[in-house]
């Protein structure tokens, strides 16, 4: 159906990628009926009977969440995975007070400025497990007027109690997403954990790709983070000869601080996991990073307006140390899936050939573009120093029977025609204009006003 008219077309109608964006209000209909899921829809019976449901997320406004859930499941246990410390976890607590089903779990976060960024949805019917794997924080705002990614599994079947199957894919999904849960070391997951391990995951094709703060060193370096992104590409990326010239894309909402110039980490250890290749992970410097970045004029004239900025945390200060990223930055352009003024607060990355037909991998997770997020080498590369919780999904051709690329578009209309990997922008990336800025929120914008006529003083 090109216009599927419910949640089940919509579904299947995305598959085998099952890769889609949020809706947005305020643009045409045709962008949100394809491809594109509410929050509603996730937890709505038509996706399945809820027996109970975890949430993993940075923010989250219960209140609200609880609406969202159809009325006969608001009363199913939900358990809440969230890194607050402190008066911030008894405020977030507070929230709950009303809602004797809901339990909550504190990630430890033991390095200074890691965040739980992760976000995942664990949806447990009475006929299988779901996993969401998205970009979405649980409030109100980020699931009206912005781009958002998700990634939607199909409904895991429970295994046979007899069964001595793993119930694990080609992609050691399963293998990888309890490795994930685990490292928690939280006894609020455990029965999630021995529900995943009950269920049949052999239907995943995708990788995970998540992040746990640590210090992680030898076998551990690569289970995590860019180095884990090394790993996958080394053992089943394109061959070298396919991509040598192809760029690698960075698109993401927020930009933590990476040294003062390019050499320290953007293009030294993160460029050369991105540019990896399979058994070679030469890094071929000459090819082109491009990063894909919100500017000033972006978010001003989005459909937000300035307050979407809100959501995309750069500092000046932070930008200040790094303007060597200048060079790098393209506007955040999404005509195909219109949402050019639905400010990004998705994160992808992938690699695709110039012209932006094919990819050789694309990845949709909640790292941004931070050492914080992906990873930093120490100990002349022993060890792998990560901060914050994130998880996401990579997608590679060879595990959708595509040979060793995919084609891709961004246009939703050949994408329900042919199996191309529909991507969230416009390709090729548009660079910035000699004058263009990137987005910071912590400066005043006050000689133009935004969509709302308004200007922003961040004081
Ligand atoms: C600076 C921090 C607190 C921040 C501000 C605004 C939006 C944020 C956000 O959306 C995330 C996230 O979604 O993970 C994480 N930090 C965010």
């Amino acid at each position: 159906a090109i216009n599927p008219q419910t949640i089940n077309e919509k579904f299947l109608q995305a598959q085998p990628y099952s890769f889609f964006l949020t809706k947005v209000s305020g643009i045409s209909d045709k962008y949100n009926n394809t491809y594109a899921m509410d929050i509603k829809d996730l937890l709505s019976p038509s996706m399945g009977n809820l027996v109970a449901s975890c949430q993993f997320n940075f923010m989250f406004d219960i209140g609200w969440l609880m609406k969202q859930y159809p009325s006969q499941f608001r009363t199913k246990p939900l358990l809440i995975v969230h890194g607050e410390q402190g008066a911030s976890k008894n405020a977030l607590q507070g929230q709950a007070i009303p809602y004797n089903n809901i339990k909550f779990c504190q990630a430890k976060l033991e390095i200074m400025y890691g965040t739980h960024h992760t976000k995942m949805m664990l949806l447990l019917y009475d006929n299988g497990l779901r996993i969401v794997i998205h970009t979405s924080n649980l409030i109100q705002q980020d699931w009206h007027q912005k781009t958002q990614g998700m990634w939607i599994s199909p409904i895991f079947p429970k295994l046979s109690d007899i069964s001595k199957d793993k119930g694990d894919s080609v992609t050691n999904f399963k293998r990888d997403l309890l490795e994930y849960i685990q490292a928690y070391k939280a006894h609020q997951l455990k029965e999630w954990i021995d529900l995943i391990m009950k269920h049949d995951m052999s239907s995943a094709k995708v990788v995970v790709v998540g992040s746990v703060p640590g210090r992680h060193v030898d076998r551990s370096k690569s289970l995590w983070g860019h180095m884990k992104l090394r790993k996958v590409l080394y053992e089943h990326g394109p061959s070298q000869e396919t991509v040598k010239t192809w760029p690698m894309i960075g698109q993401f909402s927020s930009i933590g601080s990476m040294g003062p110039n390019k050499e320290n980490w953007l293009c030294s250890e993160w460029k050369q996991s991105l540019g990896t290749t399979k058994s070679s992970s030469m890094v071929s410097s000459n090819n082109r990073l491009m990063l894909i970045f919100p500017s000033r004029h972006n978010v001003r004239l989005s459909l937000e307006g300035y307050p979407a900025g809100g959501s995309i945390p750069y500092t000046a200060k932070t930008a200040q140390k790094q303007l060597f990223l200048n060079d790098f930055f393209h506007l955040w352009k999404s005509e195909g899936r219109g949402r050019t003024r639905a400010m990004p607060h998705i994160k992808s990355y992938c690699r695709t050939i110039q012209d932006g037909s094919k990819a050789a991998w694309f990845i949709v997770t909640s790292a941004n573009l931070s050492k914080a997020a992906w990873g930093a080498l120490e100990k002349k590369g022993a060890q792998l120093m990560i901060r914050s919780y994130e998880i996401g999904v990579m997608f590679l051709p060879k595990f959708f029977e595509e040979g060793e690329v995919f084609p891709i578009t961004s246009d939703p209309g050949i994408a329900s025609t042919t199996n191309k990997l529909l991507l969230p922008y416009d390709l090729p990336p548009t660079l910035y204009d000699k004058k263009d800025r990137p987005w910071m929120w912590d400066i005043p914008y006050m000689d133009l006003p935004d969509t709302n006529g308004n200007v922003w003083c961040p004081f």
